[in-house]
């Protein structure tokens, strides 16, 4: 599709200055033509990426034409948003301007399979993290999605379960689910959905977290390490992100189901985590005071793992990993949606005396991770071949070796390079169970408290769904034969 005229002029409503919008292939070029005195003439201009574009429209009643983006990062300067109004003033122009605004939100939208101006339910945890959930929803991402032409329909969270609570009886009207919150708030909103009258198409109505929590593991998953913590970019994720379906996990305990999206911890970091949530001030340095308060208690986590294998050579996970990772997994939603409209959750398939090819680690154990995504904090790449659909999840088990070998496991957690220790025991799975051997223990899911007793896990290939800017999880982690 080609933009004609590529370049419109005008004259900011602001500062009276006057600038040009010039369009390509992959950019939109702003160049601001600031006159400082009569003989010189200076034009800065600015190259943002169509991906960095939230909208473009055209009112013909004030010949006014208005450019919202967000500014990408340079060095130290945050990304930011910019809206550009101004009037169109040369009478040619003036015609093609409709047309120009139009075809640009035709390139940035529908072309992409983006639908604009999405119509967004937003949940504000105010005790999110160290409880700046509110002030991050109402200075940076809200002015965001206005900016793009997003319709929302905000509720800020009154207590535990009320997102929940709301998502299971909620019309399924909205484009998307965001949440101002950390991976907690993520944990409800699935559940929500996986409970609501029409669960499977429920979960197609994709969710788009804002990080604002403590770990925010999630964030970091779909944007990366350098952007995970940005509620700008986040936002941006809101607005222009696609559909990704990613596996979810059934955790049965005491006959009751819920659905876990990211994490089920035991031992050591299950207690890094549920053990500190009085430092919430300390924002994410108190996993790593949990973790070292951990190491010098060195104690066994008392249970039991089996686990239904489907994979357990590092090197072929690794390969894999690596080779998806080059693809792009984006879903065709309207396809999906009619499929699920009236289906329910699909069936447990494995029966908790279920023994025939399941795997089980009878020696003491420091710690238990289970999930998928590679990062579960900032700090922290426990499942660096995670992969958010292969319908399987990863799991590591820490024997209780030494001291020595718990920190020199942790200190390349950061890099994932921990998956390579030799003593960490590494599978992928289609399920696994835990048996409590003592009464005194945690267990995390997805970074919200459970009781220490047994459960089940079994893996949903591709049940939920995100938005993604990238089309899959993000993180740097190369197999041992491209490393060298
Ligand atoms: N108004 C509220 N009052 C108390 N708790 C709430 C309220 N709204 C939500 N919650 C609960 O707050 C808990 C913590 O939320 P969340 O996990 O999103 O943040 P976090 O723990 O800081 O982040 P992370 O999981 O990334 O470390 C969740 O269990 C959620 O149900």
């Amino acid at each position: 599709m080609s933009l004609s005229p590529t370049s419109i002029r005008v004259r900011l409503s602001s500062s009276h200055h006057d600038l040009t919008y010039q369009w390509t292939d992959t950019e939109l070029i702003v160049a601001h033509d600031r006159k400082k005195d009569k003989a010189s003439k200076q034009v800065k201009s600015h190259r943002i990426p169509h991906e960095n574009v939230l909208r473009v429209s055209y009112d013909p009643k004030g010949s006014s034409l208005s450019v919202s983006y967000i500014k990408p990062k340079k060095k130290k300067k945050p990304a930011s948003l910019v809206v550009l109004t101004g009037a169109v003033q040369d009478g040619e122009e003036k015609a093609a301007a409709e047309n120009w605004a139009e075809t640009a939100m035709k390139c940035l939208y529908d072309n992409r399979g983006i639908k604009p101006a999405r119509r967004l339910l937003v949940f504000v945890n105010p005790h999110g993290g160290s409880g700046r959930a509110v002030k991050i929803f109402n200075k940076t991402v809200k002015p965001i999605l206005q900016a793009a032409g997003c319709s929302l329909k905000v509720i800020q969270t009154e207590r535990h379960k009320h997102a929940y609570e709301v998502v299971k009886a909620m019309d399924l009207e909205y484009d998307a689910i965001v949440t101002v919150s950390g991976d907690g708030l993520v944990h409800e909103v699935l559940n929500g959905l996986a409970q609501h009258a029409q669960p499977l198409k429920a979960l197609t109505t994709p969710v788009a977290p804002i990080p604002a929590g403590s770990g925010n593991g999630l964030s970091l998953n779909l944007l990366g390490l350098d952007n995970g913590f940005d509620a700008t970019q986040a936002a941006l994720n809101a607005v222009k992100g696609r559909p990704m379906r990613i596996d979810l996990f059934s955790v049965v305990q005491n006959g009751k189901r819920s659905i876990s999206f990211m994490s089920q911890s035991l031992g050591l970091m299950a207690d890094l985590d549920l053990d500190t949530e009085h430092l919430r001030w300390m924002g994410d340095t108190r996993f790593m005071y949990g973790f070292l308060r951990g190491v010098l208690a060195f104690e066994a986590c008392p249970v039991q793992l089996s686990i239904k294998v489907a994979e357990k050579d590092k090197d072929k996970m690794a390969e894999i990993a690596h080779a998806r990772n080059q693809e792009v997994c984006v879903c065709n939603l309207e396809d999906d949606k009619t499929a699920a409209a009236h289906a329910s959750l699909p069936a447990l398939r494995y029966l908790p005396d279920d023994n025939d090819g399941w795997y089980t680690i009878d020696e003491p154990i420091l710690f238990v991770y289970a999930g998928q995504g590679p990062y579960v904090g900032r700090d922290y790449m426990a499942f660096p071949v995670s992969l958010p659909d292969d319908g399987l999840i990863d799991i590591a088990a820490m024997p209780l070796s030494s001291r020595k070998d718990a920190l020199a496991n942790i200190s390349t957690a950061p890099t994932g390079e921990c998956f390579w220790f030799p003593k960490l025991h590494y599978f992928k799975a289609e399920a696994y169970r835990i048996k409590t051997l003592g009464k005194k223990g945690n267990l995390s899911i997805d970074g919200e408290r459970f009781p220490f007793e047994e459960y089940q896990v079994e893996v949903h290939p591709g049940l939920g769904t995100l938005l993604s800017p990238h089309g899959r999880f993000v993180a740097e982690f190369k197999p041992r034969s491209a490393s060298k």
